[in-house]
């Protein structure tokens, strides 16, 4: 299976200005004579041709060859670029398949540039986080990983371990030299710097997980507090219903924003309240789900009336779940009956003064939630985006603390040696040099089909 020849449509599927077959492997180059007779046979120059089934022309097209290892996938490829029809691009494919080529799996011309040393898994990773960005903030911390940045560090770490291991092994292999102690005194401080490091590298995962999959924000509040018209102030469209009639939302509504580069998923929610309408009663249950869903709601109250039970209720409903909560103080165009000061007396934090209607406040509201967004942004320019990045640089640092405290505690220089082999290998998760096949092919195959 590894050295077969694939193929693969590498644009989205249906009409398009251009589409591009890859063909990738050791029968590419005889794949694309048979399909492209025209073929140049130039490393890199594109050329002009027809594509000819028997006598039938198929397309007229562009073709482009790369000799391996000179490659995306470092093996022999070959590029078609066909008109985007749908109909042209299926019948050149079979075409291709029947030259001797088979169908992609997903991710495999990726899979391959990683299996043959192109790229780390990480960058292979960042292809895939890159194509699916769904914000100009995700798309540049994936092109930074993509780009090696992660991969990078992460191997100066593993550079900086294997020196220390260097000189913990001289001092286990020649006892006579007495180099323990002088050993343990240079490389204690230096082990608590890389934790820390890699600590802090870490903990950019949070800014980094909002760059790359958006933050979700609930506004929730009592009925008729201006949650849809705080909403649609925020989108800058009338995306939602707004009457002076409490009640007004009845499902939860979704609207997503890009703030600064942040995508932000914002939903709207039915006032909560306790209710025996049947048709209420399920929108305050999807308004409980959207606020549990969410890593931040937005808490808004009636500046123009009191603070009252209704409003403590939705507090306590906040209070249970886990999101992070802004207050918002709407109406302050109209009748000022409720101060920051008796919010912060009754709910613990000062709120933010808006006016939905006239739009006052909203921009620093906006600008709260993209600093909210960004917080945690430490250890460079590098943000670490992925689940499996951040237990290994965790478990690194884990086994680097064990080898201080070994180290500390005078026990065996052999327990410091374990530990830090154990901190290069789970680095190793990251770049992919100590991962399982299992785990491989989980990343692989989220991959969409032509990459
Ligand atoms: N036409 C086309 N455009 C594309 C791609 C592609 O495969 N084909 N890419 C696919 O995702 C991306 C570009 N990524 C690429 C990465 C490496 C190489 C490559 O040939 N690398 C060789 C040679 C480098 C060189 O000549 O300097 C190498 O690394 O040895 C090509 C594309 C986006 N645009
Ligand atoms: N003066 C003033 N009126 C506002 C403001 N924001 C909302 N309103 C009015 O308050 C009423 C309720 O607004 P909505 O946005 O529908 O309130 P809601 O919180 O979504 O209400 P439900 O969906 O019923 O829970 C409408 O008449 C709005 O025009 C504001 O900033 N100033
Ligand atoms: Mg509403």
């Amino acid at each position: 299976m590894e050295n077969d020849t694939i193929a693969a449509v590498a644009t989205p599927p249906g009409t398009g200005g251009v589409a591009v077959i890859r063909i990738s492997g050791p029968e590419a180059r005889a794949v694309l004579e048979k399909v492209f007779p025209s073929a140049s046979a130039a490393h890199g120059q594109m050329t002009y041709g027809g594509i000819r089934r028997g006598g039938e022309l198929l397309d007229t097209a562009m073709a482009v060859f790369f000799y391996g290892p000179r490659s995306y996938t470092g093996e022999d490829t070959a590029e078609l670029h066909c008109h985007g029809s749908a109909v042209g691009v299926q019948r050149v494919l079979e075409f291709v398949y029947e030259c001797g080529a088979r169908p992609a799996q997903p991710g495999e011309f990726t899979r391959r540039a990683f299996v043959n040393g192109k790229m780390d898994l990480s960058q292979a990773e960042a292809v895939c986080d890159f194509i699916s960005a769904s914000s100009r903030e995700g798309a540049r911390a994936s092109l930074g990983q993509l780009a090696g940045n992660l991969k990078e560090r992460v191997l100066s770490y593993q550079e900086l371990l294997t020196d220390a291991l260097a000189r913990v092994e001289a001092a286990v292999e020649y006892p006579e030299e007495d180099l323990e102690d002088e050993v343990a005194e240079d490389i204690l401080p230096l082990l608590a710097e890389w934790k820390a490091g890699l600590l802090a590298l870490a903990q950019t995962y949070r800014a980094g997980q909002i760059a790359k999959d958006g933050l979700r924000v609930a506004i929730a509040g009592k009925p008729n507090v201006g949650k849809s018209s705080l909403l649609n102030a925020l989108c800058g469209m009338e995306r939602a219903i707004v009457a002076n009639v409490p009640g007004t939302t009845r499902d939860t509504i979704e609207q997503s924003i890009e703030l600064d580069g942040i995508r932000i998923y914002l939903t709207d929610t039915a006032g909560i309240r306790s209710t025996n309408d049947e048709i209420e009663k399920q929108g305050v249950k999807r308004s409980e789900n959207a606020i549990n869903e969410s890593k931040l709601s937005v808490f808004v109250l009636d500046g123009s009336g009191e603070i009252t039970d209704e409003d403590r209720f939705v507090m306590r409903a906040l209070k249970k779940s886990e999101a992070d909560l802004f207050i918002v103080l709407n109406k302050l165009d109209a009748c000022e009956r409720l101060s920051e000061k008796d919010v912060e007396r009754e709910f613990g934090a000062a709120p933010l003064r808006v006016s939905a209607k006239t739009g006052a406040g909203v921009g620093e509201l906006k600008r709260r939630l993209t600093d909210y967004a960004r917080q945690d942004r430490t250890a460079g320019e590098i943000l670490v985006t992925n689940e499996r990045h951040v237990f290994a640089l965790k478990s690194a640092a884990h086994a680097i603390g064990e080898a201080e405290d070994a180290l500390r505690g005078g026990m065996d220089m052999d327990c410091v040696t374990i530990d830090l082999n154990a901190a290069w290998r789970s680095l190793g998760e990251i770049t992919g040099k100590t991962v399982s096949e299992e785990i491989i092919d989980r990343i692989f195959t989220k991959f969409c089909l032509g990459k």
